[in-house]
């Protein structure tokens, strides 16, 4: 997955701002390495900043009170101490409201990530995730541009990370192929205890839209330095898997922490865990809205729903599901059975794209002419590494052919030979 790049940044290493009234001056002369200069990543800053506006660092990791503009250099009092990390994201408050800066008028997507947008085709990347999205257009105006360009599919992700995106979220979520909650920087935009409810909603709405979400950042933040997280970090992925989330996803945890391995051992052990608690408590059920309007995908969606209930009450052992461009494995992934759904492609980029949806573990494999070869071949295939095993009762969503020609479709119920 690569990243399109807005952002109004900070440009230091890490700078202990220990004093209140210690005197600061940030700039947006690029390479400048003074004592107590922190470089700011975008020209704007100059002019919408104001003698009297709150600096505030990463949602509050440090403030300061801006007391003097001039030329590319703003003189700043600290007002809050702490630590200022690299890249760290800046927003001003004035009056006690946050102000929507010039660089909110910027284009999301800039000329040099559209140029990054033409390589990350040409190397065929699988997901494009915007940073910083307001509205459902700049995901739009990208997904066609995708279609013209790209002869492979390649999924949009939407960050949701300002405070513009988040009256959006509905449309957002509707153009979307994928959602990130960008909790770092959300934090940062909307106040802190808003970010709970902002999150459950949009994971909510996700599912609701059959459309994969990725819940993102401080999930481990205490692995940065430590090799064991807090409680409560724990507490905070069990939230997250309760909640249903596709992907749980780290940031500087694995990128620059100290315990990157640890900290992936730990997300996945915790996540796993609660998985298995879910399963036995039935936790995280909703209503889901009927998703699809034409007679062909209704029969899909029924079908699927069918084929989970099933699984469910029967306590099957897995799900197997054949899909082509993988609708039938998402509508099944949407359900979140019991039991984990094995798809099998196709085509390999489908079986890419499918690793980011919730349960679904995709093989892929070259189908036959006949269904019920390409059933028993998959039963092989899974007995050999060892994830079903004989007399185990799974649940198929497979064609069943009734004539030379013709096929019809069906949910089985089995025992693996
Ligand atoms: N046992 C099977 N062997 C080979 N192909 C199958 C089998 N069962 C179903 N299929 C095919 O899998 C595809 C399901 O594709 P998918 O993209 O998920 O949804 P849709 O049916 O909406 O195209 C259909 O083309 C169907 O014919
Ligand atoms: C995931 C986030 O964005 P970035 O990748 O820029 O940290 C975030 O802000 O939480």
């Amino acid at each position: 997955m690569v990243t399109t790049s807005w952002k109004e940044r900070i440009e230091v290493h890490v700078e202990c701002c220990q004093k209140v009234g210690e005197e600061y001056t940030l700039t947006v002369r690029s390479g400048v390495r003074q004592e107590k200069t922190i470089g700011v990543s975008y020209d704007a800053f100059i002019d919408d900043v104001q003698v009297g506006d709150m600096v505030v660092v990463d949602g509050g990791m440090v403030s300061m009170e801006v007391l003097a503009k001039a030329g590319p250099d703003v003189t700043c009092s600290i007002v809050d101490p702490g630590i200022i990390l690299s890249r760290a994201n800046l927003t001003f408050r004035r009056g006690g409201g946050i102000v929507r800066a010039h660089n909110a008028m910027l284009p999301i997507i800039s000329s040099k990530d559209w140029l990054d947008i033409d390589f990350s085709i040409s190397q065929e990347v699988d997901f494009i995730a915007v940073s910083f999205v307001k509205t459902a257009d700049v995901i739009n105006n990208l997904k066609s541009y995708l279609r013209a360009r790209s002869p492979k599919i390649i999924e949009v992700v939407a960050k949701v990370e300002s405070y513009d995106s988040v009256p959006n979220v509905p449309d957002i979520v509707a153009a979307s192929d994928c959602v990130m909650v960008a909790r770092g920087d959300l934090g940062a935009q909307i106040p802190l205890e808003d970010v709970p409810s902002v999150q459950k909603e949009i994971v909510v709405r996700c599912r609701q839209m059959g459309k994969p979400v990725i819940v993102a950042s401080h999930l481990l933040q205490s692995m940065m330095e430590y090799p064991t997280p807090t409680r409560a970090e724990v507490a905070d992925i069990a939230d997250v898997v309760r909640q249903r989330a596709d992907c749980l996803m780290l940031s500087g945890e694995s990128a620059v922490g100290a315990y990157p391995d640890k900290a992936v051992g730990v997300l996945r052990a915790v996540a796993t865990r609660i998985e298995e608690w879910c399963r036995q408590e039935k936790h995280g059920n909703i209503i889901l809205p009927q998703l699809t309007h034409v007679p062909d995908g209704r029969t899909s969606e029924e079908l699927c729903a069918s084929a989970a209930t099933m699984a469910n009450n029967l306590g099957a052992r897995a799900i197997f599901v054949f899909t082509r461009r993988g609708y039938m494995a998402n509508f099944l992934s949407r359900c979140r059975p019991d039991c984990p759904i094995f798809a099998f492609t196709d085509k390999q980029d489908v079986r890419t794209r499918l690793n980011m949806r919730w349960g679904v573990m995709p093989f892929r494999l070259d189908f036959g002419q006949d269904p019920e070869a390409n059933v028993e071949r998959t039963f092989e295939l899974l007995k050999r590494r060892q994830l079903v095993k004989p007399e185990d009762l799974v649940i198929v969503v497979s064609d069943v052919r009734y004539s030379e020609k013709s096929a019809i479709r069906s949910v089985q119920i089995r025992q693996v030979p």
